[in-house]
């Protein structure tokens, strides 16, 4: 292509031949006049929108001033009109002055200066800049919008390459001018992300793309591309991540959950409850996840969501070892973009789910034996009752109560109890069926329920089985002690018709038992109700009965064997009820004990006992040697402070402590040792002598005589009452005398009733002697009066 081709449109015209046309370029006719046709035409010919006066005008305009302009449209084809502009000035040539004119199309440039406009205001609304580099001679053109996203003035700018990459941020730098030189060598797209960082501070986030172009011979001659400000985008980016984080860093679950039930976010603490990573719960719906939900249930529960826009619900998650996570989900409906979304925080309740069965445990179980406990014996006990009305059957209880449990625990202490107790649950539980209830009720108290009792027989039979498992010795970190049982049974609906009604009836029935001498059965009748309603009318009554002067004391005399004298006697107490007449402390002591009474009721006895001696020592002629004794139980002597309160008794009322004998039981000897002994060696050391009563009937531990600084022996009146007709009792009466005294001790033989076996006790050396053969326990007057009738 020659220079003409890129040459404007010129011409010359002949102003004094009517602008007759006299030359055309080459660029003329790609412009669209056409020379070799239209030569010798007329500029107005040629344009018609000329008219031959304005032409005029402009020559004289040219002719003054030595230029003109003029715009004007030109038909350049059928379907095309140009915008032109005609730049005139005059040219001597040939002797003549001519009209030399410039075309020039303005439609055009208005074109590309419109497109250019256009394309700056779109490149400053994307903050999207561009830029060129001339390689060759190391020029960079930045438009207008890459000047704004700089901050540069145009003009201050020193636009080569070098100076671009000093407005980079320093920490960019190496890696922009890396990037554009792998795009130069690589001849692939330049792509970067950087930074600029301004004076004050301040920093934005440029996006680069590039492209680099080549010569022929592969030189790289020009690169061009775009600067994207992403500073925005980069913020928003790091705000999300740091959403992300913080969701991350939750201790709770959260998933975000669409309309299918497709996860479609879930954070770490997520993963980590259920053991997948976040690909493997993204490719998962809650469906998968949740036992409880499939797509109906879940489409079900979506729409309660939406209606409801929050729910806090529990179900269970499966993680990915398969085991099954309690969770509790606060799910939340929103709506993003007309997308509506679940968004959950989910919360592993899997402790929160331990605690409350073990509290639902601790609720229904007796801590101790880790059998059901009152409460949940009750659930059962109605529970069974409902089923045997239905189906015509019998429900049978059995309370089983374990006989001087209340004295081991008193006296070997509560740990001891309690692994006795523990103990007894284990060997009742070996009596019964699966589908019978052993419950503890509270203290040494168990109760069985028997559902679908069709013989009678078959109560009897298990509640002999729990008696025998009982008479095993209990072996408490190797403390041996002997612990029976006494059981009631009642049944439902052949006894009584009712819950209350059955649990007291086998109560009834177990103090029946007990009363019948303990280790043994007892069904319920009738007549227990009554019984135990007496009892029950005798607990009230004996609150009373100190107040209202009910009780006396008896003295029953102590004789001596070999004189015949009366030497000591033995204080028992008496109730006279208004009612009831003399009630036996047999039965009224255990109710005083159990209610407490026991020490008011104790000290009172001690007392008078003391009063009596007083009076007695006044009495007594030459016989200055006589003793009163006084019953103590165990409760009372553990729980209470009896040594000090009695010596100042005595002291008030000048008696000499060595008159009073106090009467122990061997179960207390067998207790807190250190309490026991500091307790006795005090009353001791105040001068009272201290007997063993009931001796032989239950630990007969030899060793606790020297130990605890015993004086006198009790045989047992079970020793005594048959000693005329079984030689094993004579013989115990007398390896019992024998060994007392062999370790300083005397002997009292209780319940002697015959000459006969007085005799025989004087025969094994037996000391004293007491009992009905010389008189029963009487008041104290009458006391007095036996002694002087003597
Ligand atoms: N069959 C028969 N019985 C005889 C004979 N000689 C005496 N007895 C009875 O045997 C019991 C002897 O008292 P214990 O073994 O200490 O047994 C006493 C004692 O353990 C307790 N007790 C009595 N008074 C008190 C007291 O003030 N405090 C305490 N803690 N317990 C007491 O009540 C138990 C029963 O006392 P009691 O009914 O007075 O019964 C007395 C007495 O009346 C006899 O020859 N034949």
């Amino acid at each position: 292509m020659d220079g003409e081709a890129y040459a404007p449109p010129i011409f010359l015209a002949d102003p004094n031949n009517r602008f007759q046309l006299i030359y055309v370029n080459r660029a003329c006719l790609n412009f669209g006049i056409q020379i070799d046709a239209q030569f010798g035409k007329t500029l107005t010919e040629c344009i018609p929108t000329i008219t031959q006066d304005k032409l005029d005008e402009l020559w004289a305009k040219v002719c003054k001033s030595g230029k003109a302009t003029l715009l004007t449209d030109f038909q350049k084809s059928h379907e095309t009109v140009l915008s032109i502009e005609l730049s005139l000035s005059q040219m001597v040539h040939a002797g003549k002055n001519l009209m030399f004119g410039c075309i020039r199309d303005t439609s055009e440039q208005g074109a590309i200066l419109h497109a250019r406009v256009a394309l700056e205001d779109a490149q400053r609304i994307a903050h999207i800049g561009s830029w060129d580099v001339d390689i060759l001679n190391d020029v960079l053109t930045w438009s207008d919008e890459t000047f704004r996203i700089w901050e540069i003035d145009k003009t201050k700018f020193e636009a080569t390459f070098a100076a671009f990459v000093e407005t980079v941020h320093p920490d960019d730098r190496e890696k922009v001018v890396h990037n554009y030189n792998q795009s130069l060598i690589n001849k692939t797209l330049y792509q970067v992300e950087h930074r600029l960082l301004f004076p004050d501070g301040r920093v934005k986030y440029i996006q680069e793309r590039g492209e680099p172009f080549y010569d022929d011979d592969g030189r790289p001659i020009r690169f061009i591309g775009t600067s994207l400000d992403v500073t925005e985008r980069k913020r928003f980016e790091e705000l999300v991540a740091l959403q992300n984080h913080a969701l991350d860093h939750m201790g709770e679950a959260v998933y975000l959950v669409d309309e299918d039930a497709h996860i479609l976010h879930v954070n770490n603490a997520a993963c980590k409850m259920l053991g997948y990573t976040q690909e493997e719960l993204l490719t998962r719906r809650v469906c998968d996840l949740d036992p409880n939900y499939d797509p109906a249930t879940w489409h079900h529960h979506w729409n309660d969501l939406l209606n409801q826009k929050t729910i806090t619900l529990e179900t269970l998650h499966r993680s990915k070892s398969g085991a099954l996570v309690p969770i509790e989900v606060n799910a939340n409906a929103i709506e993003y973009e007309g997308r509506r979304v679940n968004f959950a925080l989910v919360r592993d309740i899997t402790e929160r789910k331990r605690i409350e069965a073990q509290i639902q445990h601790q609720a229904s179980y007796d801590a101790l034996t880790g059998l059901p406990n009152r409460r949940l014996f009750g659930d059962r006990l109605r529970e069974k009752i409902s089923t045997a009305e239905r189906s015509g059957s019998n429900v049978a209880i059995l309370f089983i109560d374990l006989d001087r449990f209340k004295e081991v625990n008193d006296t070997l202490g509560h740990h001891y109890g309690d692994q006795l107790l523990i103990q007894a649950a284990q060997r009742i539980q070996r009596c019964v069926r699966e589908s019978d209830t052993l419950a503890r009720m509270g203290g040494d108290e168990f109760v069985l329920i028997l559902p679908d009792v069709t013989e009678i027989s078959h109560l009897g039979r298990v509640a002999q089985s729990i008696i025998d498992v009982m008479a095993s010795p209990f072996d408490v970190d190797s403390q041996i002690s002997y612990v029976s049982a006494s059981i009631g049974i009642a049944s439902y609906p052949s006894d009584v018709d009712s819950f209350e009604g059955l649990i007291s009836a086998a109560d009834q029935a177990m103090y029946f038992a007990k009363e019948r001498g303990r280790n043994c059965f007892s069904f319920f009748t009738p007549a227990m109700q009554k019984q135990v309603q007496q009892r029950l009318s005798l607990a009230n009554d004996l609150r009373e009965a100190m107040s209202k002067d009910q009780l006396q004391i008896h003295l029953q005399p102590i004789v001596d064997i070999v004189s015949g004298q009366v030497v000591k006697a033995e204080a028992l107490v008496r109730w006279k009820h208004p009612k009831h007449g003399m009630v036996s402390p047999d039965k009224f002591i255990p109710i005083a004990e159990e209610m407490g009474l026991i020490h008011e009721i104790g000290d009172w006895v001690f007392r008078q006992a003391a009063e009596a001696m007083s009076l007695w020592l006044a009495k007594a002629t030459g016989n200055d040697c006589c003793q009163i004794s006084v019953n103590i139980s165990a409760r009372q002597f553990m729980h209470s402070d009896i040594g000090n309160s009695w010596v100042d008794y005595l002291s008030a009322i000048h008696l000499p402590p060595s008159h009073v004998v106090i009467e122990i039981t061997e179960s207390l000897l067998l207790g807190d040792e250190a309490d026991v002994m500091v307790k006795l060696q005090r009353l001791r050391e105040a001068g009272m002598q201290l007997a063993l009563d009931d001796f032989g009937t239950g630990y007969s531990a030899m060793s606790y005589l020297k130990k605890f600084n015993i004086d006198y022996l009790k045989i047992d009146r079970s020793f005594v009452r048959d000693l005329e007709s079984d030689p094993n009792d004579r013989a115990i009466a007398e390896a019992i005398v024998v060994m007392a005294h062999r370790l300083g001790l005397r002997t009292i033989a209780e319940g002697v009733e015959t000459e006969h076996q007085k005799d025989i006790l004087a025969q094994v050396g037996c000391d004293y002697v007491q009992g009905y053969l010389y008189a029963k326990p009487m008041p104290v007057e009458e006391f007095f009066a036996f002694l002087e009738a003597k």
